[in-house]
Parts: structure tokens; C-alpha cells; sequence
């Protein structure tokens, strides 16, 4: 049995579909359900290894997307929600009940992701949404406890998977990320 990575992802990355427009996250309580509606699909699908992200039991990665924070609203329970962390730059906000993190938003506007939210994909009855497409912060698992030895099996499970595993973030989000901080700084035209 290959070292598990992600249950989403653990017997094949699952296509998405063509034209798919959003649906319903739900937390996993077993009534009073937190519901969070997303009415577009996600992008830049990933797995991420980093402690801060959240992971279904037993999961070595989290699964995590992007959505345009005007398409995200709370539908249900929202009083069950409650920030994990305030002053991180993806403020997530988890159930209170189950402790499932529905969707972190970044509230800092000079952020190069400003305007998305991060929400986990996994949490939805509907299929259909973006894919993951690569693998973040993969170095960082072992901050979790798993074995430094065992780190040539994740790598080449993703590769695999074709999750292309990356220590940071993929290089377009990379580049994404510094043409960011260089239209800032002014050594290119914003
Ligand atoms: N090695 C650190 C990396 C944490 C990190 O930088 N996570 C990335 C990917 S989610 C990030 O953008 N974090 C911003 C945040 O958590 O607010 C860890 O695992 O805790
Ligand atoms: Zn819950
Ligand atoms: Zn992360």
C-alpha cells in the first residue's frame, strides 16, 4: 500500500467537470451542520503538507482551492464558526463542533492573494469541482512528526499522482507572488 497523502487523492486524482459552477461545504457535525455555498468552481487546487492548513484524520496533506470571496457566503450555523487564528495571513475559521476549518480569507488587502478565500473541496456533496493540480509545502510534513526517511516515498507518490511536489508554492504562484512585492516596490509598472 503506497503512503497515504490525501483520502481525495489516495486511489487517483478525481477530473473535475467542464462548466462545473459551485455547490455546498459542509463541516462534519452530525446535525447543525455548518454550510458554507460556493456559487463558482475553485482554482489552483492543492495538496498542502504545512501544520496550518486542515487535514481529514489521518491525512498527511491537506486537499485546498481558492474561490473568489464574493462567491463565499456562510448559509448555515455561522455562529458555530470561530477564527483559528486572527493575525495569520489566511485568517481560516473552523467549526467549533468538529473542528473542520471551512474556509480561511485573507484580510489583508497588499496581500498577493487579496480577494480569494482557501476552502477545501473534499467537504462537498457534489463532484465536479478543479482537481488538485500540485503539491505545497511538502517539506513541511515533517514538522507534523512524519519521518524525515520516508520523505523519497511522498515525493515519488505525488510525482506519481502527478502532484508535482514543491517545497513552497508552484513556480506561477511563486511568480504570481513576487511580480506582486516587485509592482509594490516599483521596479515594475504596476
Ligand atoms: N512550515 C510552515 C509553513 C506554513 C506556511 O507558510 N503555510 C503557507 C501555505 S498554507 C501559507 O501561506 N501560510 C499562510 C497562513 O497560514 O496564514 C508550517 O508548516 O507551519
Ligand atoms: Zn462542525
Ligand atoms: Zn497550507
Amino acid at each position: 500500500m503506497a503512503v497515504s497523502i490525501h483520502p481525495s487523492v489516495d486511489h487517483g486524482v478525481q477530473p473535475g467537470s467542464p462548466g462545473f459552477s459551485g455547490g455546498k461545504l459542509y463541516c462534519k457535525c452530525p446535525t447543525d451542520k455548518v454550510e458554507v455555498t460556493l456559487t463558482s468552481n475553485t482554482a489552483h487546487n492543492h495538496v498542502c503538507g504545512c501544520t496550518k492548513c486542515w487535514k481529514p484524520a489521518g491525512a498527511n496533506f491537506s486537499m485546498v482551492a481558492v474561490v473568489p470571496r464574493d462567491h463565499l457566503s456562510v448559509t448555515a450555523h455561522p455562529e458555530k464558526l470561530k477564527p483559528v487564528d486572527s493575525s495569520a495571513a489566511i485568517v481560516r475559521h473552523a467549526c467549533t463542533g468538529c473542528g473542520t476549518h471551512m474556509y480561511g480569507r485573507i484580510e489583508n488587502t497588499n496581500h498577493p492573494f487579496y480577494g480569494l478565500d482557501f476552502v477545501h473541496t473534499e467537504l462537498s456533496d457534489s463532484g465536479g469541482w478543479s482537481p488538485p493540480e500540485f503539491a505545497a509545502f511538502v517539506s513541511s510534513i515533517i514538522e507534523s512528526g512524519f519521518p524525515p526517511s520516508r520523505m523519497d516515498e511522498i515525493r515519488s507518490r505525488l510525482t506519481e499522482l502527478s502532484l508535482t511536489p514543491y517545497d513552497c508554492l508552484s513556480p506561477p504562484l511563486m511568480d504570481a507572488i513576487a511580480t506582486h512585492v516587485a509592482k509594490q516596490n516599483g521596479k515594475l509598472a504596476a
